[in-house]
């Protein structure tokens, strides 16, 4: 699913005007009845509601979605922010129709006019959506402000009101902070990014039949993966395969008191359909390794406690296995230096790359220029930091990461809420499953598994990492489902793991 900057969403509203053709009104009705089957889904029609509406588009579609909502019984108040002299048409179109059926249509001009907002009521912000050009200021920054010092529950019609959809809010703006947010058709960046959280709540897209054509056409570096995209990417199992057909990996983990995190990136690359698996761990790793997973190979370093590369019981060089994986649980000691430094000139395979052996690229950035094309990177936010440099927000960081993805080309898996994968052409695709409770030891063990596991199959390395992350984050939404987020383990995540 595609995400639009806001001129886009802008011409991709007249393209669905033009085209369908549709007339603005109608089209603003069709929104206002998205958002209504939404609403109804969830609150009884008993619920007392104030709905507060601008005076351009997004307050156009407060004044239609009053309408049907009295249509459907629900008390309801309507308060218009007068901020301006002029309102737009179709907002005008739906006063008047809204007058016509209600006299509970409030004008909020100065402060004394916002009314209370007790916790059993709904608000609906319909104040200011994807138009907004500059902060909310007067008397829309004190409805704003009294919106979020209510306990009400709060749901924004398209977008929080105060939060731009694909720009950086300053720190003092006024932003409304939403239990939920329903927005038209496809979500904005601004939903996607961690320190917008608050302004977003519980955020889910509704569809409004916007021009298809348009959409497929316009060109964009952000995507959104939904459940039916991920699964698409799926391959298919032939019934002739054997093991062979699944590859052979090649995971390199564990360090002395660390071992554990091999055994968890091991049990999830078998989870994750490679055909063969070999761990390399440190010698101390050999005896854990081999009982606690036992359908995979175990060559033991000639090092006790890290890995230095060398190993007496094998031979087959690193480069004659399908992929590598390395990083969980590696530590940064001299010899594991050397081992990395190595191993890069010899791969020419896309490999997975995770945790500490990523914090020695960071400090030792000339290597970045001997990964392997196509590589896939797992860091999160602090680990990428040390790859480049600091970002003063979360656009920064997103363009720091699709030039850092191309400059490289490799696929950075920057985890995180929506954990996003940057290709090396430059795009971005915005994860949809995963919950806090995988901010837990190991479960970034587990996705190195994974990765490793779907490279080994010659997945395409784009489409491991978009799949990866998403079966990673499904299999952690399932294990919340099960015991809640704070009983989660990163074993649990291994076991929930499922490829159909
Ligand atoms: N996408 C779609 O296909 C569909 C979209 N629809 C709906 O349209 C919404 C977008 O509508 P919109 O363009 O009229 O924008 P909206 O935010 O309502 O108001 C803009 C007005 O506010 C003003 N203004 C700006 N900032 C301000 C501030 N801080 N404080 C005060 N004023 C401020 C701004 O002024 P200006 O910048 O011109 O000076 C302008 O006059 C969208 O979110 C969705 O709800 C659906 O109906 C149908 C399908
Ligand atoms: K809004």
């Amino acid at each position: 699913m595609k995400i639009l900057n806001v001129d886009q969403i802008r011409a991709l509203d007249q393209a669905t005007i033009q085209h369908e053709p549709i007339a603005p009104i109608n089209l603003m009705e069709r929104a206002a009845l998205a958002f209504v089957d939404w609403f109804v889904d969830r609150f009884p029609a008993t619920t007392p509601l104030k709905i507060f509406c601008g005076l351009g588009n997004n307050g156009g579609d407060g004044l239609a979605i009053a309408r049907l909502l009295l249509e459907r019984d629900y008390p309801l108040e309507v308060f218009v922010v007068r901020y301006a002299p002029r309102e737009s048409d179709d907002f005008m179109h739906n006063h008047r129709r809204l007058k016509l059926v209600t006299d509970n249509i409030r004008y909020v001009e100065l402060s004394h006019d916002i009314p209370p907002m007790p916790h059993n009521e709904v608000v609906i912000d319909a104040i200011l959506g994807s138009g907004l050009s500059r902060p909310a200021e007067g008397i829309v920054k004190s409805a704003i402000e009294a919106i979020n010092r209510s306990p009400a529950t709060v749901v924004s019609v398209d977008i929080a009101s105060g939060l731009y959809a694909d720009q950086p809010n300053a720190p003092e703006d006024v932003i409304v902070e939403p239990d939920y947010t329903v927005a038209f058709q496809l979500p904005k960046l601004a939903f996607l990014l961690p320190g917008n959280a608050r302004y977003t709540g519980d955020w889910q897209t509704v569809d409004i039949q916007l021009h298809k054509r348009f959409i497929d056409k316009a060109p964009t570096p952000y995507y959104y993966t939904r459940p039916d995209e991920a699964r698409l990417l799926l391959h298919k199992r032939d019934r002739y395969a054997h093991k062979g057909t699944f590859g052979h990996a090649l995971l390199l983990a564990g360090s002395y008191g660390k071992i554990g995190a091999a055994v968890l990136s091991a049990r999830a690359c078998l989870r994750s359909g490679v055909g063969l698996l070999t761990v390399q761990v440190p010698g101390c790793g050999y005896p854990v390794l081999q009982t606690a997973v036992p359908e995979a190979m175990c060559r033991p370093d000639t090092h006790e406690h890290v890995l230095s590369g060398t190993t007496e019981v094998e031979t087959t060089s690193p480069a004659d296995f399908t992929t590598v994986g390395i990083g969980p649980g590696i530590g940064k000691a001299s010899e594991t230096l050397a081992m990395l430094k190595a191993l890069l000139p010899t791969l020419t395979k896309p490999m997975v790359i995770d945790a500490d052996a990523l914090n020695l690229l960071g400090e030792n950035r000339e290597l970045l220029d001997q990964l392997p094309a196509g590589s896939i990177l797992t860091p999160h936010p602090k680990e990428f930091e040390r790859l480049t440099a600091p970002w003063q927000n979360d656009y920064e960081k997103l363009d720091r990461l699709r030039e850092f993805a191309r400059k490289y080309r490799v696929v950075v898996v920057l985890k995180g809420a929506h954990t996003a994968v940057a290709t090396p052409e430059g795009d971005i695709h915005f994860n949809a499953t995963g919950n806090p409770g995988l901010s837990t030891g190991g479960t970034g063990d587990v996705l190195t598994g994974v990765l490793t596991a779907l490279l080994a199959q010659r997945y395409d390395p784009v489409e491991a990492a978009v799949l990866g992350v998403y079966a990673h984050g499904l299999a952690g939404d399932q294990v919340a489902e099960q015991r809640g987020q704070i009983g989660m383990t990163a074993t649990d995540v291994v076991d929930a793991l499922r490829w159909a």
